[in-house]
Order: structure tokens, then C-alpha cells, then sequence
């Protein structure tokens, strides 16, 4: 018999798209969205807690949380390379704490510290976006401030291009697709999880 994988946990995913139906499982170590920006982190991983019935917590949010500052307001006053000291240490405080979901922001799984830490403490999930995508997501709206330049869309594009190497180190890749909703993604995050050696507990 062959072996089951994620995308069998997807077809029953999809069966029961309609229903708002809980997707209940005991986590033994945090998962940590990476991505780029608008590769759904935020929106996705609330929506994977929720399912599990786990913790979420958002690097970015903690950060802004700590400064009593928006992400924007500390690049403008301190600097990226400010920014990327606090988002190391959050990270490092919300993998200390109990299994959880956590979304990073875009750049964080940049850092080499950063990735060996992820892969210690937890399991890095690649949310996998294209271009088109990412855009259509990002660009009505201008609170990611390396995005503020000339020719945004050009700027996503070298991003893109800069941190796909990085990305693709992530332990499991969720190709995202257009027309999927947050919670139709969500649960096909949890199941490429399920397929993850003891992740996932049944409860
Ligand atoms: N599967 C989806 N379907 C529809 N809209 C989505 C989906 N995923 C994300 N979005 C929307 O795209 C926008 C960007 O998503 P989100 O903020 O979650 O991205 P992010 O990866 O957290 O970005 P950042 O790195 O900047 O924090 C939000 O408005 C969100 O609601
Ligand atoms: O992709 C990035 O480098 C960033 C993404 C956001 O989540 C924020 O962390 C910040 O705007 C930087
Ligand atoms: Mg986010």
C-alpha cells in the first residue's frame, strides 16, 4: 500500500472545505511561518491556530508591541539593522515558550541564526508565493516599508528573487494559490503538518 501525504490530507481538506469544521491536534513543538510579504503569515497562521486550538503569536506584532512603535515607525527612527536585532530576540522568546503557531516577518528566515534556531526549537513552514500574487496582495496598502521606493513592484520582484534560496531551506513548502481562502490554506498547511514525524498529537 502506498504510503499517505499531504496532498491526501488535502483532498479531504477541500471535502470539507464547506463546512467551518475544527481541525483539532495536540502540537509538540512550534510551527513558524516564512515567507514573503503577503505570503500570508499572519492572515493563514491565525487561521491555523484557531483550527488547532493553539497559541498564535506574530513576530512582527510582538516587536511592535515591546516598541509601542508600527514596524515603519522603528525602520524610520532606528534602522533595518535595529529592527533585525528585536526580531531575533522575539523569536528566540516565542520559541522558548510552549508549542505554538508563530509568523515571522518577511525577512527573518534571512538570518542564518535565525533559520538554525527555527529548525532547533521548531518546524519552519515556507508559505510559497509567485510574483502575481504577492503583488495583488501587497499593493494597496504601504505599511511595509521596503516597499516605500520608486517602483514597488520592481522592489518585490529583486526581493523575491534575492530570498528564494532562503525560503526553499524551510522544512515544509505550502504552495499558496490564487482563488484559495484563508481558512482553505490554512487547512492545507495543517495537512502537509500532519505528515511531519510526531508534530501533530491526536487528541
Ligand atoms: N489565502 C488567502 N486568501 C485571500 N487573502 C489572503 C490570503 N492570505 C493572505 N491574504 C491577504 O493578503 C494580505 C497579506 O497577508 P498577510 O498580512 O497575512 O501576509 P504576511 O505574510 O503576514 O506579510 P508580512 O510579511 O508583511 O507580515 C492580507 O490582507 C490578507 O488578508
Ligand atoms: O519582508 C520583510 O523584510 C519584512 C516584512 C514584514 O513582515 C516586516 O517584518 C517588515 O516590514 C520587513
Ligand atoms: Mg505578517
Amino acid at each position: 500500500m502506498r504510503e499517505m501525504g499531504p496532498e491526501d490530507g488535502i483532498d479531504k481538506v477541500r471535502a470539507g472545505a464547506e463546512q467551518d469544521q475544527p481541525v483539532l491536534g495536540h502540537l509538540t513543538r512550534s510551527i513558524v511561518l516564512v515567507g514573503m510579504m503577503g505570503s500570508g503569515k499572519t492572515a493563514v497562521g491565525t487561521a491555523v491556530a484557531r483550527f488547532l486550538g493553539a497559541p498564535f503569536l506574530d513576530s512582527d506584532h510582538e516587536i511592535e508591541r515591546a516598541a509601542q512603535m508600527t514596524v515603519a515607525e522603528i525602520f524610520a527612527r532606528d534602522g533595518e539593522p535595529f529592527f533585525r536585532a528585536r526580531e531575533s530576540e522575539v523569536l528566540e522568546r516565542l520559541l522558548s515558550g510552549p508549542p505554538g503557531v508563530i509568523s515571522t516577518g518577511g525577512g527573518a528566515f534571512l538570518s542564518e541564526t535565525n533559520r538554525e534556531m527555527i529548525a532547533r526549537l521548531g518546524v519552519s513552514v515556507w508559505l510559497k508565493a509567485d510574483l502575481e500574487l504577492l503583488w495583488n496582495r501587497v499593493r494597496h496598502k504601504n505599511t511595509r516599508p521596503l516597499l516605500r521606493t520608486a517602483d514597488p513592484k520592481k522592489t518585490l520582484t529583486d526581493l523575491l528573487a534575492q530570498r528564494l534560496p532562503h525560503y526553499s531551506k524551510a522544512q515544509v513548502v505550502v504552495e499558496a494559490e490564487q482563488g484559495l481562502s484563508v481558512p482553505d490554506m490554512a487547512r492545507k498547511v495543517i495537512a502537509h503538518l500532519r505528515v511531519v514525524d510526531g508534530l501533530i498529537e491526536e487528541v
